[in-house]
């Protein structure tokens, strides 16, 4: 598997716990950025790894900020993109399961890193399910293309 990751300033310091684990598990991934805890634009990220993920360079993709939610918020824009906010396991698996997303979001200022490990960890191994959740997903990408012309 192939991850693209990235974060704000917000979320710096998580993304660089997760490349940490990533690399201990040898799982291929290429960080967008940002660099350092200097205060940058979350939307300028989620656009780098949403469109790296949407483009099919890179299976999934991670993304930080302070909350998970603008940085999801801004990457749910690009077509193609299902970016699921989780800071609970069972929420990280159904995100998979159900839902087929393939951008986790998370909030540095919101869980620990052991929490936040956990979730990466459940949300790598998990698969979508298909079945009935497949024509929800389709109806997903039907509203994209009623929308996005
Ligand atoms: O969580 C975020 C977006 O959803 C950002 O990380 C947060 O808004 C950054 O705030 P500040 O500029 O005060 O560090």
């Amino acid at each position: 598997m192939k991850l693209a990751l990235g974060s704000d300033h917000g979320g710096f310091r998580m993304k660089e716990m997760i490349k940490a684990y990533l690399r201990t598990e040898n799982i291929e991934f290429e960080d967008f950025g940002t660099a350092d805890e200097n205060a940058v634009d979350y939307p300028d990220f989620a656009e780098k790894v949403a469109e790296a993920v949407a483009g099919g360079l890179y299976d999934r993709g991670i993304l930080i900020c302070g909350t998970g939610i603008g940085i999801g918020i801004a990457a749910n824009k690009v077509p193609g993109i299902r970016a699921a906010l989780c800071h609970d396991v069972f929420s990280a698996r159904a995100s998979r399961e159900h839902n087929n997303a393939n951008i986790l979001t998370m909030g540095e200022r919101v869980i620990g890193p052991g929490l936040a490990l956990e979730i990466v960890k459940t949300w790598l191994a998990a698969e979508f399910s298909g079945g009935r959740h497949a024509c929800r997903v389709e109806k997903i990408a039907e509203l994209e293309r009623k929308y996005y012309k």
